[in-house]
């Protein structure tokens, strides 16, 4: 019978670890400034501090060894040379090589992919820039400056997160002037009548979104958007207003979309890491324009660098993985808070959502091994301060839930005001990762303001609970530094 990673040495050792921690109040851990300092790191203008977590250096030293034990770095190498480690399905996992450099070499399958990754970038580059520049027009001769995109799932929850999150970037919402992008997934006829109210079949552009072109809910939203366009234009509009993002190009010419309207992906890439495929590069540039989105891919192709390269120790996705592992599987944390403090990542929990819990939280090895314990966890979260008046009452006053804070260094849309502090102040942020003593465990708001620190941006009740655990991510909102950990 293969073994599990409960076997091992490593893993035994953290259960034994657990009795230590539980003993040990977060109040303690805060006081030890070298802890604190140790458990913070940089990279690319994302900022980690997962110093309010309930481990201490000795916890990440004998999660190290846990990872090596799971042969970690190993399998992250397998995963970036294209070995096939999705072994139910056989297949390769290289959503990496969607955002990998022109001049990358990223082979699947004895084939380097990264040749055929830009010949569809560049193919969505010039369709979208002459939809944009009106070079491609509607059947009716009058320009497209609508895109509704169906799809679900993986083929909507990336792209609306993106979408939501570039909505009120100063330069994405400048070249996005007077367009509209929708996002129609679910099949109650509802989301229809929302999504097509108020546009017009004539300057709309429908994209159908779908790695298996057979989703049942997908298939119907795009049997009733082409009717609402041939009703309204005529059959032969559906050339001119219907494109298609998949991977199955068959399917694709049968529904009647012209394959040269068709923007491929492949196998190797799966649902729910598509975002940097034409099923999300598509809809955004259209929206944005191809340079724009091109940023989020250097963004996410900085943090693949990072992840693949980066000793564990200052490997952010890699501890954020390890501190899922301690929360969940040995501190018995069945849930994460996700916490943006800022409304454009309103969308960042629900695409965290599929991208982890489709992925994780499975009840038996990969081997098909029965777990003798929990793994994976419940992700949900909204942005603050929304949240703080919803459901922070159970964080402060009940259960235990680990939550992440993610702050942001400058605000895309700051407002400053005489005497007020709001929380896009560059300068107040910097003063509150400048001092990590000065978040130390318990302190007021009075006191932390004549610190010069926002007092809002410290969410300082979930200090006050017994043992809460956080960690601070601070994206560098410029680049959407996010990529898929
Ligand atoms: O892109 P498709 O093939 O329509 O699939 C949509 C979604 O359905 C799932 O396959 C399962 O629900 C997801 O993984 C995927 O993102």
């Amino acid at each position: 019978m293969a073994s599990l990673i409960s076997d091992t040495a490593p893993w035994k050792d953290l259960k034994s670890h657990v009795g230590e921690i539980e003993k040990t109040h977060l109040r303690d851990l805060m006081n030890d400034a070298h802890r604190c300092h140790s458990l913070m790191l940089e990279f690319d203008g994302l900022f980690l501090d997962y110093s309010r977590q309930c481990a201490t250096v000795d916890t990440m030293s004998k999660l190290f060894s846990l990872a090596e034990a799971a042969h970690l770095k190993e399998k992250i190498n397998s995963m970036f040379s294209g070995e096939h480690i999705n072994s139910t399905e056989d297949r390769s996992v290289l959503h990496v090589a969607l955002r990998a450099a022109k001049d990358t070499t990223i082979n699947s399958d004895g084939k380097n992919v990264v040749p055929d990754v830009w010949q569809v970038l560049d193919k969505i580059k010039e369709f979208s820039d002459k939809v944009r520049n009106g070079s491609w027009v509607g059947a009716t001769g009058k320009a497209l400056t609508n895109v509704i995109a169906i799809g679900i799932g993986g083929s909507f929850l990336g792209p609306l997160f993106v979408h939501t999150a570039l909505q009120t970037d100063p330069e994405a919402s400048k070249t996005a002037g007077g367009r509209q992008l929708r996002f129609l997934a679910n099949v109650d006829p509802v989301d229809v009548a929302r999504n097509i109210s108020g546009l017009d079949p004539e300057t709309t552009l429908v994209v159908v979104v779908s790695k298996t072109f057979t989703t049942a809910e997908t298939m119907l939203n795009a049997r009733t958007l082409r009717e609402w366009i041939s009703s309204a234009l005529g059959p032969q509009a559906v050339s001119k207003h219907m494109v298609a993002v998949s991977t199955n190009l068959k399917l694709v010419e049968k529904f009647g979309i012209d394959p040269n309207n068709a923007f491929a992906f492949w196998d190797w890439v799966g649902g729910r890491y598509s975002v940097c495929s034409a099923v999300g590069v598509l809809p955004l540039s259209l929206q944005y324009g191809f340079s724009v989105v091109e940023k989020f891919l250097i963004g996410a192709r900085s943090i693949d660098q990072h992840f693949q390269s980066t000793p564990f120790e200052k490997n952010i996705p890699v501890l954020l993985g390890l501190l899922s592992v301690w929360n969940v599987s040995f501190l018995g944390y069945p849930a994460r808070a996700i916490l943006p403090y800022t409304q454009a990542l309103e969308k960042l929990a629900p695409h965290i959502q599929q991208v982890s819990m489709e992925s994780n939280g499975k009840g038996v090895s990969i081997d098909g091994v029965r777990l003798p314990f929990e793994a994976g966890e419940i992700d949900f979260g909204e942005p603050g301060t929304n949240g703080q008046h919803s459901f922070y009452q159970l964080i402060h006053q009940g259960r235990v839930i680990p939550c992440d804070f993610i702050g942001i260094v400058k605000s895309q849309q700051p407002v400053y005001l005489r005497d007020e502090v709001v929380n896009n102040h560059d300068e107040l942020m910097s003063n509150f990762f400048a001092q990590p003593d000065a978040l130390a465990y318990g302190k007021t708001p009075e006191q932390l303001q004549s610190e010069n620190v926002a007092p809002h941006l410290v969410p300082h009740k979930t200090f006050t609970g017994n043992r809460p655990s956080l960690s601070i991510l601070l994206p560098s909102l410029d680049a959407y530094r996010i990529g898929q950990v």
